[in-house]
């Protein structure tokens, strides 16, 4: 990676699903001075946010620049864009993806191919591919090639405030990574990148698990070394599932791994951590959701991670009793008491 190619000239920016994370993202890319397209899939949101030109259902205090336009018509966004992101939530992809292979073969066939970076952390809960296997499945091989993906931690909010983050990008495409690298690196964001694509992606998408779960801690009052036993005990789970599927255990003590499994078991912006203060506090999942109103991935992620768990014959016990709380209404007290009562083991297993 340190020898990589010179980056390709400033691209325009398309970026997929105007969300908290896609609309931090495309206000980051016009502040590095790139010209962004924010693609919405609902006309309804986008005429608010062209009107108001704010995002005022999922990032209201950021005013969007004058070199980031809206676009609902996805032709339109992706035409002549070098660099297309993609923040659609993990069970949302594939669909997209499928709009946007049908978008990719109207635009002319000369059309420059653009480099992709999936910012989605989770894993399908039914096929149980993960993002990057998404894009091969459905974007042209040509395509899919140019692919890299987003780790770490990185609030949406802070973010779009512009506040000093580290994040990592994946590819196999060491010219891809580097290109991505250089135009979004700066401004508050500083970038690095691996060739660990598997690990990024899984760190992102497990750790959402251990922060479901650190909130069920503080939202039950268990204190402050169970939230720091979950957090250690959780990477270390996390760690055997990810490197059974081909992680590098570098990463996972890295930014996309231990670094953003902090964030978000401590962070209060992380809605993950949210949604398990809530139901640590006794709430109901269905009733949690309604009212955040915003994507917590680690719902879906626990059931992913625990199949993934099963399949892999991986134990994976603090994924084991989340899930066991959000479908099977084991309640926190039996949680804790399970986990607690599990056989002694060395610390290394
Ligand atoms: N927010 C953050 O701080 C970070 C988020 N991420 C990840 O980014 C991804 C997106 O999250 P985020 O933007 O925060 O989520 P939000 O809930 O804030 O926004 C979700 C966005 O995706 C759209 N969307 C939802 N479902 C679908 C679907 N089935 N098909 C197409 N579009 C859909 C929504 O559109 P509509 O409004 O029409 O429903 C909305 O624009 C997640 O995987 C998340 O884990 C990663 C790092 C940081
Ligand atoms: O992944 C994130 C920060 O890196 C966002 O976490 P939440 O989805 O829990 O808010």
């Amino acid at each position: 990676m340190t020898n990589a190619p010179a980056s390709p000239p400033p691209p325009t920016v398309a970026v997929l699903g105007a969300g908290s994370w896609g609309t931090a993202l495309a206000l980051h890319c016009a502040r590095r001075g790139l010209p962004v397209r924010l693609w919405t899939r609902s006309v309804e949101h986008y005429e608010a946010m062209a009107a108001a030109r704010v995002n005022a259902r999922y990032l209201p205090e950021f005013p969007f620049p004058d070199n980031l336009a809206v676009e609902h018509d996805l032709g339109r966004a992706l035409a002549g864009a070098g660099f297309v992101i993609l923040a659609i939530p993990s069970h949302g992809l594939r669909a997209t993806l499928h709009l946007v292979q049908a978008a990719l073969a109207e635009l002319a066939a000369a059309a420059p191919r653009p480099y992709y970076l999936v910012a989605a952390k989770g894993v399908e809960i039914d096929s149980l591919r993960t993002m990057a296997d998404v894009v091969h499945e459905t974007l042209p091989k040509e395509h899919a090639e140019r692919m890299a993906v987003l780790g770490g931690p990185s609030f949406a909010a802070e973010v779009a405030r512009g506040l000093p983050t580290a994040v990592v990008i994946a590819s196999a495409d060491a010219a891809a990574a580097a290109a991505i690298q250089q135009w979004m690196h700066g401004d508050g964001l500083r970038v690095y990148a691996t060739d660990d694509v598997v690990g990024v992606e899984l760190g992102g998408a497990f750790k959402n698990v251990i922060a479901l779960a650190a909130g069920v801690c503080d939202g039950a009052g268990l204190g402050q070394n169970a939230r720091a036993a979950l957090i250690t005990r959780g990477l270390a789970e996390i760690g055997r599932l990810c490197i059974a599927l081909g992680a590098d255990p570098v990463t996972l003590s890295g930014l996309a791994g231990l670094g953003d499994l902090v964030l978000t078991c401590t962070g209060g912006l992380s809605r993950n951590r949210r949604v398990g203060l809530a139901l640590g506090q006794g709430r109901a999942l269905q009733e949690i959701l309604d009212e955040m109103g915003m994507v917590a991935e680690g719902v879906n992620n626990t059931l992913s991670a625990h199949r993934l768990a099963q399949r892999e014959q991986v134990e994976m016990p603090i994924t084991q009793i989340m899930h066991a709380i959000l479908y099977e209404g084991m309640s926190v007290r039996r949680a804790v008491a399970a986990l607690m009562q599990r056989d002694l083991k060395p610390e290394r297993d």
